[in-house]
């Protein structure tokens, strides 16, 4: 509402102000537009929430805590990205009492998370997201760091950019070898991608086009055609993504129709997205907790339910064991004494939280490093030092340019009546055939490459030696993106010229930091900090990237797009003349986020800084797994969704066969 009637003032004012006699006719029919735009927006956001209440109210979500029983065969605590994959999955056998607790309400009702370009107006607001900003970044100008994490069903992935890439095969490699078991070596791990998938192909554009007559680099078997979460080309690609990919060609990056293949993840590409033949994202929410999931009676999912500690029996023979769980309702999170509620589990529970809450809601339990424990009044039940320790985040730095061929879509974001023109038409392409400059994901294509590359970073240029960080040689260690348009800060800011911009960051970085507690309440957000930038090796990497980018944007045909003329300081035309002194400066003024944190309850051998084992299982207490992005042994090459999908449909295969043999028993 707010949001529309800036518009219109704004739009208003300009009319007031700018309007010469012969450009009447122009400002009245933007004002017609906007005025549609706004009739238009106010529809679509007021049937989405119809049709959100009449489904919530249809599929039966919890949101009164005191119905819920007393006692569920499992209770899966975080219902976001993997957490509603295991809801789904344990549910299908009508035996296994099902509860999912999730602090934020329904993902899939938002209008902002539908619309694949629309997941920024999000941030900062509460009530869908956590609001964190990490601790001062000692390695990079002890400057805070926003953290966008969503509070909502399907979690991060009812916000993230819909990448569907999943890292490489060596990550998965990596993992089996350090928790010493095959099952999640790439050869055995990568049917589970292949479960979730389903692939549908679109007829303007494919790399494979069709199965019936597919491109001959892809194989039949790399993708799955059958899974629940819909995975295509779906994507609107601006012109500048596509002189992008031409770009990275003509300086030596081998063009690859698929990232996630058995050969790797080297290459440039357009991106696959998590967006279905509507349009519309593909969350996990949306995927996996369909009508027919939440119609299961042996089902529970209870929203705006936030765990405040996990409860433990006194040990028996040895460990301590998870028999439940104690909650109170996010409403009550500004309520000095919010009423608690106690559910008990018979068999597990799995804590599905993400990286940040998962180690989080460990420690507010009892589990984690000890002292630190003891510094804020809470009884140690384990002593787990790794708890929280180990956490790594991809770091990425942004490179803007001004846009000389109108090809960007900062439109988007309207600066001024023509803006409003574009956006308007934008709208109602979207609204009419779900096509258009909404279905950008923002992430439109990306080149994966190696820092060890000779072809990309010739040795007489790039004289350090930097140690190789991948689990393999097919692995890259940088991602190049690039979006329709620029931005700082998250989208906060934009500029008031049409701008595109370039992105590098790193995939396998050496810095590492933590979560820890700030304090006992669990509706404070924890202490973050992934201390960016920390060895020499990460920042250098960086740099590299950073004089790749910078090539890019003056190779044709991109560097035609480009107005490299332009002498603004805030835009980067000129900054490849900067020392490598420099550019490292501006490296560490800008590192961000790309919002991947992971390893924080890392599966890993005990002695190794491991949390959970190759079961997922936390060490030193029974009946509790960890199975999110915060249990990976390391970060994948890429884009994490992916493999927390991928590791809860595994853990599901395992829980149920576990649990069937359990039921048969008695
Ligand atoms: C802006 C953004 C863009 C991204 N882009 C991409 C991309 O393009 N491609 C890609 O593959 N990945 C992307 N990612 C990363 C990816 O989405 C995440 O790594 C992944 O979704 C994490 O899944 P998860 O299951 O670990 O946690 P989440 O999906 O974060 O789920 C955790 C859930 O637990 C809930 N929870 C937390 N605490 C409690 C509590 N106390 N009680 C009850 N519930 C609780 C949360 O509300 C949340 O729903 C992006 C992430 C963001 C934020």
């Amino acid at each position: 509402m707010s949001n529309t009637s800036n518009a219109a003032n704004a739009l208003l004012a300009s009319l007031r102000s700018q309007a010469p006699g012969g450009r009447m006719k122009l400002l009245a029919a933007s004002a017609g537009l906007a005025a549609l735009f706004m009739v238009l927006h106010k529809l679509l956001i007021s049937s989405n929430k119809l049709s959100a209440k009449a489904s919530a109210k249809k599929n039966h979500l919890v949101t009164n805590l005191g119905e819920l029983d007393s006692e569920y065969d499992v209770i899966i605590i975080g219902g976001g990205t993997s957490g509603c994959v295991l809801a789904s999955r344990l549910s299908e056998n009508p035996n296994i009492k099902v509860l999912l607790l999730e602090s934020g309400g329904s993902g899939k009702a938002l209008i902002f998370t539908r619309i694949p370009s629309a997941f920024a107006r999000l941030f900062h607001n509460k009530n869908y997201d956590y609001d964190i900003r990490t601790e001062p970044q000692v390695h990079a100008q002890g400057k805070t760091k926003y953290w966008p994490r969503a509070r909502m069903l399907g979690g991060c992935s009812s916000i993230n950019a819909q990448m569907a890439q999943y890292g490489a095969p060596g990550d998965f490699d990596q993992w089996a070898e350090t928790i010493g078991d095959d099952s999640w070596s790439f050869k055995n791990f990568a049917k589970y991608f292949r479960k979730f998938e389903q692939f549908v192909a679109n007829p303007v554009f494919s790399p494979y086009t069709s199965f019936s007559s597919p491109d001959p680099s892809v194989k039949e078997g790399e993708i799955g055609l059958t899974g629940p979460v819909e995975v295509g080309f779906f994507n609107y690609v601006s012109e500048a993504s596509k002189f992008f990919v031409r770009s990275c060609i003509n300086v030596g990056i081998p063009y690859t129709p698929s990232f996630n293949g058995a050969n790797g993840t080297v290459g440039v590409s357009r991106i696959m997205t998590y967006i279905d033949s509507n349009g519309t994202r593909v969350s996990s929410e949306s995927a996996y907790l369909t009508d027919e999931a939440l119609s299961r009676p042996n089902l529970t999912v209870a929203i705006y339910a936030h765990t405040t500690r996990i409860l433990f029996s006194e040990p028996e023979n040895g460990n301590p064991r998870a028999i439940g769980v104690e909650i109170a309702s996010t409403k009550d999170r500004d309520v000095a004494e919010p009423k608690k509620y106690k559910v008990f589990a018979k068999n597990e529970v799995v804590l599905s939280a993400g990286a940040v809450h998962s180690p989080h809601i460990l420690m507010l339990s009892g589990i984690g490093p000890s002292e630190h424990l003891s510094a804020h009044n809470i009884p140690t039940v384990v002593d787990l030092p790794a708890v929280g320790a180990n956490l790594v985040d991809h770091p990425i730095v942004d490179f803007i340019f001004k846009d000389k061929m109108g090809v960007s879509l900062s439109f988007l974001k309207p600066e001024n009546v023509m803006d409003r023109l574009r956006s308007t038409r934008a709208l109602i392409q979207y609204t009419i055939f779900k096509r258009g400059p909404l279905c950008s994901n923002m992430g439109e294509a990306a080149a994966f490459v190696r820092t060890d590359d000779p072809s990309l970073f010739p040795k007489d240029d790039f004289k350090e030696e930097l140690e190789d960080s991948t689990p393999s040689k097919d692995s890259p260690d940088l991602e190049l993106l690039c979006t329709p348009f620029g931005y700082r800060d998250h989208g906060a800011f934009t500029f008031d010229v049409r701008t595109y911009a370039l992105h590098v960051y790193l995939l396998r970085p050496t810095s590492k930091g933590y979560i820890r507690l700030l304090s006992n309440n669990p509706f404070d957000n924890p202490s973050v900090d992934p201390n960016y930038l920390q060895t020499s090796a990460d920042i250098h990497k960086l740099l590299r990237g950073a004089r790749l980018c910078l090539r890019l944007a003056h190779t044709e045909p991109l560097s035609s797009c480009l107005t490299h003329s332009e002498t603004r300081s805030d835009l980067d035309h000129f900054l490849h003349e900067k020392t490598d002194e420099e550019l490292l400066e501006i490296i560490r003024q800008r590192v961000e986020t790309v919002y991947h944190p992971a390893c924080s309850c890392r599966m890993a051998k005990k002695e190794d800084g491991g949390v959970v084992d190759a079961k997922l299982r936390v060490y030193g207490v029974d009946g509790l797994r960890v199975c999110d992005a915060s249990a990976f042994s390391y970060v994948v090459s890429g884009h994490t969704a992916g493999a927390c999908i991928a590791m809860a449909e595994k853990l599901s295969d395992e829980m149920k066969a576990e649990l069937k043999a359990n039921l048969e028993e008695f």
